[in-house]
């Protein structure tokens, strides 16, 4: 390509990606509704699509850091269209694409734009100031009704540290089958493989026969709480997409994965095809549902505030205002008293969440044993789980600033409990 010509594939990539951070930053739409089949990628090719997904997720993540570095050379905000392109613009050149390029590119972007033709100039003056380089200054902090709570939990150090990894985009960890190929990577020391390079995986050896799956470390951990589950009956409540459904499958557990979602559930059928693992699927609402017969052990991965996969998920600080964080508790302890009473004498239920808040997890344990006298707790006991990471009550609380220096871990709690035998 002639030099400083743009290329229009790219253009409209980038204008997609701006009409993304439009809705999520200006309409407070989720980013997975934003890049679905109605939304603006709709249009794009895969490699176009997964690009745009990329860089709004590299926008998300530093929107307070590209705002201060952007801020030096503004006298006050534009409007957010404007804003979205320099803060693309911010992102590429932190990544270390070319600064012409970028500049020319996000100057064309603006005048093609009815919104932002007249702003063209500033666009142009704002970022030939703009250095090359990573993005300086401190990382973007979480809102204040999420940060408050955790330094009250753990302290500013830990939130600071747990904002570090969130700037960061996330590792590509596997859960491995036995006697299977897979991909090159890092073992985990609980059995996960943390792959040196993502790129697309459904190339990687092993995938094709299903021996392994996209599992983040910490989420891979849930079901080997639960304990040897071969031969069992085993309900996976709130299962879907699957993964810890396929984790049960795959242990030799008889499984029925029930989830209220049909549309997450369809994604559940697909992993379970890919990888000829069984389960028996339940379209229900866990609060109306009640089994024929008691289970063995229950998984129950309770809806939450999703707070522990904010580095997957940066549209989630911006789009959230922890309003929903109440009905969610109420939810998950109504989940429970249910699923309690769905096992066998001596049957064992690990609660989970892949929330930060205690509220979600320490909470919940505290008031479940005080509603279930008879309920017991299992002390975790998982190769590979650090002292660290057991609470004062005996469940696992996992963060994403753990193993920090390998790229971290979602945050998540989770508990085994064991009702009372016959
Ligand atoms: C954290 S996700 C589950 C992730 C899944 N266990 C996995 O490992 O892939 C929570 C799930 O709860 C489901 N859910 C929410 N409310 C529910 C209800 N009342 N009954 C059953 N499922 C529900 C959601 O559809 C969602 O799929």
């Amino acid at each position: 390509m002639e030099h400083g010509k743009s290329d229009p594939r790219k253009d409209s990539t980038r204008a997609a990606t701006v009409a993304v951070l439009d809705g999520v930053l200006g309409d407070g739409a989720m980013l997975a509704q934003m890049t679905g089949e109605e939304g603006p990628l709709a249009a794009l090719s895969g490699p176009e699509r997964a690009r745009a997904q990329r860089l709004a997720l590299a926008v998300l993540r530093s929107v307070e850091p590209i705002d201060r570095m952007l801020g030096q050379f503004m006298r006050k905000a534009p409007p957010l269209t404007t804003l979205n392109i320099l803060r693309l613009a911010a992102v590429e050149l932190a990544g270390g694409a070319a600064p012409h390029g970028v500049v020319n590119a996000c100057v064309g972007l603006a005048r093609a734009g009815k919104k932002t033709q007249h702003q063209a100039g500033l666009i142009n003056a704002v970022l030939r100031q703009v250095a090359a380089g990573p993005l300086p200054g401190p990382v973007q902090k979480m809102p204040r009704w999420l940060r408050q709570p955790l330094v009250h939990a753990w302290g500013r150090e830990a939130v600071a540290a747990i904002e570090a990894v969130q700037a960061a985009p996330p590792p590509v960890d596997l859960t491995l089958r036995a006697g299977f190929a897979a991909p090159e990577g890092l073992a985990l020391p609980t059995g996960s493989l943390r792959l040196a390079e993502a790129g697309q995986v459904s190339a990687l050896p092993g995938y094709a026969e299903g021996g392994w799956w996209v599992q983040d470390a910490a989420a891979a951990l849930a079901v080997p709480l639960l304990g040897d589950v071969a031969g069992l009956r085993v309900l996976d409540l709130c299962a879907a997409p699957g993964g810890k459904t396929l984790q049960l499958a795959a242990a030799g557990a008889k499984v029925v994965a029930l989830d209220i979602s049909e549309a997450r559930l369809a994604r559940l059928r697909e992993n379970l095809a890919r990888t000829g693992l069984v389960a028996q699927v339940v379209v229900a609402d866990g609060l109306e549902w009640a089994p024929d017969a008691p289970f063995d052990a229950i998984l129950l991965d309770a809806p939450c505030s999703a707070t522990g996969t904010i580095r997957r998920h940066p549209d989630l600080p911006f789009v959230k205002d922890g309003s929903e964080v109440a009905g969610l508790v109420d939810l998950q302890a109504r989940l429970l008293d249910r699923a309690l009473g769905w096992l066998k004498p001596g049957g064992r239920l690990v609660y989970v969440t892949c929330s930060l808040l205690p509220e979600e997890g320490e909470g919940q344990l505290v008031s479940a044993l005080a509603r279930h006298p008879g309920l017991r707790l299992r002390q975790p006991d998982l190769a590979g789980i650090e002292p660290g990471w057991v609470t004062a009550e005996g469940g696992l609380r996992l963060r994403p600033d753990y193993w920090a220096d390998r790229g971290g871990m979602d945050g998540f709690f989770m508990v085994c409990l064991e009702v009372a035998g016959a």
